[in-house]
């Protein structure tokens, strides 16, 4: 049999097949019923719902009993502070570990050809950067942060999908969990003051906000060039700084939406050079 590739909309059929309650089990067997590959079947099920290629991971809770949001956080396997996590198809480096806040730093997460590819894919669709809908009208321009950015779709493209799959792998949290990549510019100047990830509860527009997909639970923002200077990720609640370095990455979570997180975190201003960033947030639950 010719190879058989994992595409988007595969991706979006195994995440429609789970949301309507489909246990991992089934799916595979309409999978491999309409002539796919059991092995490639297998590795797009994990891939999608998380957990190892090998086995048929339990789909999460969606009945209607549940609130359909997956109990606990996305958290690597650091068990025995392994300095490598194998997460799929690359080996990645711890660099950093820290448990309260949980702050892990990644080395490698990347190739220098996939942090390129996606700056050549986003660059075409740069624009004055929003953040998640504040005002009644849907997004406004945040003043707080003077970069440019664009959403990629899950899984759009190979490399997007790969990276995706990447990461859902080492945090072991479902692919369909997360939003779409999120990539900023910032140039000399630019900066992201310090802020929160999750979304205020008692902001009006968060209810709304929560019904697609839940709070965000964590955060890995994955550097994909080389800053000539400045452009730290910060956390001033615990005097943390994390240098920008090419195909590294630094994933926080946080169990509510509260300070007391201590995930209070922002871009430090750039001073030459530019900086790029690709940003994965992580849902409760599934997020369409
Ligand atoms: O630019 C940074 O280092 C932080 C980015 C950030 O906080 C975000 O994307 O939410
Ligand atoms: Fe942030």
């Amino acid at each position: 049999m010719s190879q058989q590739i994992i595409t988007p909309e595969l991706c979006d059929w195994i995440t429609e097949q789970s949301r309507a309650g489909h246990p991992s089990e089934a799916i595979l067997g309409a999978m491999v019923g309409s002539g796919w590959d059991a092995t490639v079947a297998r590795e797009a099920l994990a891939r999608m719902l998380g957990g190892a290629p090998a086995a048929v991971v339990p789909v999460p809770p969606t009945s209607s009993a549940s609130n359909g949001y997956t109990p606990g956080l996305p958290e690597p396997d650091l068990v025995g502070r392994p300095s490598e996590i194998d997460a799929g198809d690359r080996k990645v480096k711890i660099a950093l570990s820290l448990r309260e806040p949980r702050v892990v730093v990644f080395q490698g997460l990347m190739s220098d050809a996939e942090c390129d590819g996606i700056i050549e894919a986003a660059t075409k669709r740069l624009a004055r950067s929003e953040t998640v809908a504040t005002s009644a009208e849907g997004s406004e321009v945040n003043a707080a942060r003077t970069s440019d950015g664009m959403f990629f779709e899950r899984c759009e493209s190979e490399l997007i999908r790969r990276v995706e799959a990447r990461i859902a792998a080492l945090l072991r949290w479902p692919l369909d969990h997360g939003e779409g990549l999120q990539v900023l510019r910032y140039r000399p100047g630019a900066e992201y003051q310090p802020h929160y990830d999750y979304f205020d509860p008692n902001h009006a527009a968060t209810a709304s906000i929560l019904k697609r997909g839940g709070q965000r639970v964590g955060t890995l923002v994955m550097y994909l060039n080389h800053v000539e200077a400045g452009g730290a990720t910060i956390f001033p609640d615990i005097g943390l700084d994390v240098m920008p370095v090419k195909g590294n990455a630094v994933f926080f979570s946080y169990d509510r939406p509260h300070p007391s997180t201590q995930t209070l975190h922002g871009g430090a201003p750039v001073i030459a050079g530019e900086k790029w960033i690709a940003t994965k947030w992580l849902r409760q639950g599934v997020f369409n």
